[in-house]
């Protein structure tokens, strides 16, 4: 068979340099005039208003209105334009600094090939885009994996770096909770056969893609209500403003059609509605830059308000490489028949575990072994909990503590004291203990090891301090669990877990009115992360957790859910404070301007005239350069977002009522009054 290796291609995760604004702005700025068509403008409602406005304006500076000069309305035409355009600017920032990751993932994605398997076995040499679901294909030492899949045959080396950024290689293996491979990430050893779990369109890769490409991103759910209520407020001042005529007409004044036009510009939402979208998709850059991908951005925000973090212990608290450490004999069976009994039990379990007590056992006690063939296979389950081998009529099993007492029909008072003190040891030590029978006789236990990640009892305490508690879940028993917990430092164990039970764990939550985060890596954390509010799969898990999660972290560390807690938080204040912010300035803005708009119809006015701006049109068109020139002074806010500390909540409210909502009220009137005397000293009113 002729096979030529497929491309090779090597994308390297463009670090983000601290100048990456200064040398986006220029394309950011060719798109801010793109973005000018209606079409995509009507995306941000408040803001197609405003382009209709600069229309009219425009449009009126050509009739000639003796009560404004026409130099003055050509002045406010143009800086409602640049409202408009620098709306459009502030989104082209904020989607420019993903481009450049997309256009890298998809440069590594174009020209890939994949080997095929056939109906009839052979292998055929097809593009990756013509890949579908289910089919299966072969991967080489040095290609890349043509898409998402999972490992059905084999173990190898896999350098992830094009997707991750991280080079150091991981290992990936049929069975067991290590068998999800990522698309273009490249196989540096051995060889696999992967079954393709993702249709052209749908896989890792296209999903960051599109995330970092924010122009097609779904608005919130969060996002569709504040735009409703920007909405609302701008068919208020719609009003407001219409009404004014008549109350100038009463007076036998008149008020010019663009200053009223300008008006309603001033006082509908403009910064908020401007900003909306730049604050959406920096959040989810952010995101992306953590090495997280969020199927929706309505994960993320749920993930700002999250009460209850669920954790699963093996592979998500702990590394997860669960190995055979050691085995024990109960009183009476000798090392041989424990050995037998548990390699036996073992031969068939693809599991990691199951290889390592094989691998153990082969090393330690070697023995003949019966061929594959010959053995009746018990796979392991999560419902269960055993695994093992029925063979020449014999019953070979091993299992939890628990599950295995049930299975052989003995209480756990019915164990020699020896061996069960052997168990709480392994236990208390967080190893898991796994009792090994042939026959329904106890044979002994085996000690199973595992680690916990480093740094995760530091970022459990921040968690705590953010007001989240933490829950480990796990199948295994509730000495070991124990055990993890303690060192792991989380709230609170649920052990012995079924699927159905960290299910039912999230639904008790969930029904108390809070929202739940999940992480998970096995197949029997399908279910929980399905359920969660935030559900985020580790990415060298399970395909089945990656795909039921609404959230995949590639670098598979559960302790990143802090840093997309913060994210989350960050998204929330930082468009609540801008939307306070916003709104605050617009009442301000009503009375910096109505009273010098009217002094001359109604002269009793002129108390409230307390900015003394020289002339009504002068107070317009600073009121309308304001109106501008904000959008520009807050871009940098929208794009960095609002930092959060571990504060409460409601102290968080409190800080930000004071300095968004205060401050909304102040700057207008300093900024408009500034701009009124240069606007002066220049001529320019
Ligand atoms: N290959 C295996 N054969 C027999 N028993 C096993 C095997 N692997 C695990 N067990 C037992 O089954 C229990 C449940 O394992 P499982 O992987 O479902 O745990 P889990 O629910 O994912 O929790 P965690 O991953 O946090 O340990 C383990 O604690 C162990 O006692
Ligand atoms: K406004
Ligand atoms: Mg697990």
């Amino acid at each position: 068979m002729n096979m030529p290796a497929t491309k090779a291609v090597v994308v390297k995760t463009p670090e983000q340099p601290k100048t990456a604004i200064s040398a986006l702005w220029r394309p950011a700025l060719v798109q801010a005039f793109v973005k000018l068509d209606p079409r995509q403008l009507q995306r941000s409602p408040v803001m197609l208003v405003v382009e209709l406005t600069a229309i009219f304006t425009t449009v009126l500076c050509f009739i000639p209105d003796h009560a404004v000069p026409t130099f003055v309305a050509a002045q406010i035409a143009l800086w409602l334009w640049f409202t408009v355009l620098f709306a459009n600017f502030a989104e082209a920032l904020a989607e420019g600094r993903g481009k450049a990751r997309a256009d890298s993932l998809k440069a590594g994605s174009e020209g890939l090939s994949a080997r095929r398997k056939t109906t009839n076995g052979t292998f055929q040499v097809v593009p990756a885009t013509s890949l579908r679901k289910d089919d299966v294909v072969r991967v080489e030492a040095g290609e890349m994996i043509p898409g998402d899949g999972e490992v059905i045959e084999g173990i190898a080396a896999v350098n992830e770096a094009a997707i991750t950024g991280e080079s150091a290689p991981v290992i990936r293996e049929s069975g067991g909770d290590r068998s999800a491979v990522t698309g273009n990430t490249r196989l540096v050893s051995d060889w696999l056969l992967v079954r393709i779990t993702a249709n052209p369109g749908e896989s890792t890769l296209d999903r960051m893609i599109a995330l970092v490409e924010g122009a097609k991103r779904q608005k919130t759910p969060n996002e569709v209500a504040l735009d409703i209520l920007l909405i609302g407020l701008t068919l208020i001042f719609l009003l407001v403003v219409v009404t004014l005529q008549p109350f100038a007409h009463f007076a036998n004044g008149n008020l010019p059609l663009v200053f009223l036009v300008a008006l309603l510009v001033t006082l509908i939402p403009t910064t908020i509605g401007g900003l909306l979208s730049a604050i959406g998709i920096a959040g989810m850059d952010r995101l992306v830059r953590l090495n997280v991908i969020a199927k929706s951005g309505r994960a993320v925000e749920a993930a700002g308000d999250v009460h209850v973090l669920l954790l699963d212990k093996t592979g998500t608290i702990t590394f997860g490489n669960r190995r055979c450490s050691a085995v024990y004999a109960a009183p009476g069976v000798s090392a041989k028949e424990l050995a037998e009994g548990a390699l036996f039990a073992s031969l068939a379990d693809d599991t990691a575990e199951g290889k390592s007590i094989v691998e153990y056992l082969r090393s330690l006690h070697p023995q003949p072994e019966p061929s594959p063939e010959v053995l009746t296979a018990v796979p392991f389950s999560a419902e269960t909990r055993l695994s093992g081998v029925d063979y020449q009529g014999r019953v070979y099993r091993k299992g939890a503590v628990d599950s295995l007492l049930a299975f052989v029909g003995l209480n756990r008072a019915d164990l020699a004291p020896t061996l069960s003190r052997e168990i709480d040891k392994i236990a208390q030590s967080g190893g898991t203990p796994l009792l090994v029978c042939a026959d329904g006789k106890l044979l002994g236990v085996i000690h199973l090891k595992d680690v916990v990640k480093p740094g995760i009892r530091e970022r459990f305490a921040e968690l705590r301090k953010l007001g989240i508690r933490t829950v480990m879940v796990t199948g295994d028993n509730p000495l070991t669990a124990a055990a993890i917990a303690a060192e792991a430092g989380v709230d609170d164990v649920l052990a012995e877990a079924t699927p159905e039970k960290k299910l039912a764990r999230i639904r008790h939550e969930q029904n108390d009115g809070r929202l739940v985060a999940m992480c998970g890596d096995g197949a029997n954390d399908a279910p929980a992360l399905a359920q969660a509010d935030v559900g985020m799969a580790m990415n060298d898990g399970t395909q089945a957790a990656r795909e039921a999660a609404n959230m995949v972290d590639l670098d598979s560390d559960p302790t990143k859910l802090l840093d997309v807690v913060q994210i989350g938080k960050e998204l929330l204040v930082t468009r609540g404070a801008l939307t306070t912010f916003s709104i605050a300035n617009d009442v301000a803005k009503y009375f910096a301007i109505l009273p010098a708009l009217f002094a001359s119809i109604y002269p009793q006015l002129g108390v409230l005239n307390v900015m003394h701006l020289s002339s009504p049109q002068s107070a317009i068109l600073s009121a309308i350069v304001f109106n501008a020139l904000i959008i520009v002074v807050l871009i940098p806010l929208a794009l960095r977002g609002v930092r959060v500390q571990a504060v409460s909540a409601a102290a968080l409210l409190r800080r930000n009522l004071l300095i968004y909502g205060l401050g909304g009220i102040l700057v207008p009137f300093v900024g408009i009054k500034a701009i009124d005397m240069l606007l002066t000293a220049l001529h320019l009113v």
